[in-house]
């Protein structure tokens, strides 16, 4: 006839230091499992292989077990600007990929819900999550990085067309998904200054908000506007990022600047925010992201700029 001490021997290679307060009483095992950090996937694994190692031994005719999980601090970076079109999905994706390599679990949600671009970027399209227990299981990108996209749920191109709550409550499932371990969510925002911004604001805060813009004067003022809903959010902004600044020619290499130069760094010291770093136009940059194979997954001139302005948002969320 076995005992709690023959129980907990027969599991402790699946479970290790996770099972905790076996019982055995009228032929029921019962057991506490800490499955912190594990996805639904290895929980549910876990679960069955305990219960048929338990199921085996000796006076056991039932089993059951209780799950119990730390919440971890799970921080969200929102990247946002005023105005679409200047790079603000480019720049999430390669982030998030920036800040893995520097070791951070890092999650990538496509809150652009109107117009979600993250599964061509990160080469997960066509791929719909599965749900377990009510909760989305994200997609794992060949970056290492799981994410969740509206564009995951909808046909490609098909238009959303949806009104402020229902959006809302979209964005609230990419949240609330089991994102098991991961410690850091990169969230590439709709731009502007709409429901969906507020929404995400009122569900999780972010830790903090990145703000892209490319250098000419139009883009910075609407993203002083996208500035402004953060600091009255309460959101810190952790700084700015100019994108698209410098086109160097692959002919003759003469640097233009078609957007102007200089203008974001310029803007981010007025209004006292950090300037986190520039992004230069590339056809690199942009046939790399549009193929899929975002540059920060590399190493190379077109990976730098992203793996510095990660060192500096790595610095930010140490302090
Ligand atoms: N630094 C860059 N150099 C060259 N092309 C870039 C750069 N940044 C972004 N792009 C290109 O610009 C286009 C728009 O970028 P992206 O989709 O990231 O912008 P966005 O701000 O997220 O737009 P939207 O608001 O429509 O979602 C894409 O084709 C992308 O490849």
């Amino acid at each position: 006839m076995s005992d709690p001490n023959t129980l907990l021997a027969a599991i402790s290679s699946i479970a290790g230091t996770r099972a905790a307060a076996v019982r055995l009483s009228d032929g029921r095992a019962s057991l506490i499992l800490d499955v912190t950090g594990l996805s639904g996937d290895e929980r549910s694994k876990m679960e069955a292989a305990i219960k048929a190692a338990l199921m085996a031994e000796d006076g056991v005719s039932e089993v059951r077990i209780a799950m119990t999980s730390e919440k971890r601090g799970r921080r969200l970076i929102a990247v946002g600007s005023g105005k679409g079109g200047v790079g603000k999905s480019t720049v999430s994706a390669n982030l998030a990929i920036a800040l893995k390599r520097l070791g951070f679990k890092v999650g990538l949600i496509d809150a652009d819900i109107y117009g979600p671009s993250q599964p061509r970027l990160m080469s997960t399209e066509g791929q719909r999550p599965e749900a377990q227990d009510q909760k989305m299981i994200p997609i794992m990108s060949p970056y290492g990085i799981p994410m969740l996209s509206m564009g995951h749920l909808v046909k490609p191109g098909q238009a959303i067309a949806w009104r402020g709550p229902m959006a809302g409550n979209a964005l609230g499932q990419l949240i609330d998904a089991d994102w098991g371990d991961v410690e850091l969510i990169i969230a590439d925002l709709p731009p502007g200054t709409g429901d969906v911004q507020l929404s995400m604001i009122s569900k999780q805060k972010p830790a903090g908000a990145v703000i892209v813009s490319t250098p000419q004067d139009l883009s910075l003022i609407d993203a002083t506007r996208a500035i402004d809903l953060f600091n009255q959010s309460g959101v810190p902004i952790i700084g700015l990022i100019e994108n698209m600044a410098g086109y160097a020619c692959p002919h003759c290499g003469e640097i233009s600047d078609p957007f102007g130069s200089g203008g974001v760094q310029a803007a981010a010291n007025v209004m006292g925010h950090d300037f986190l770093g520039r992004i230069p136009l590339t056809l690199e940059i942009r046939t790399a992201s549009d193929a899929g194979q975002p540059p920060a997954a590399e190493d190379g001139p077109a990976a730098t700029p992203f793996h510095a302005i990660a060192a500096k948002i790595k610095d930010w969320l140490a302090q």
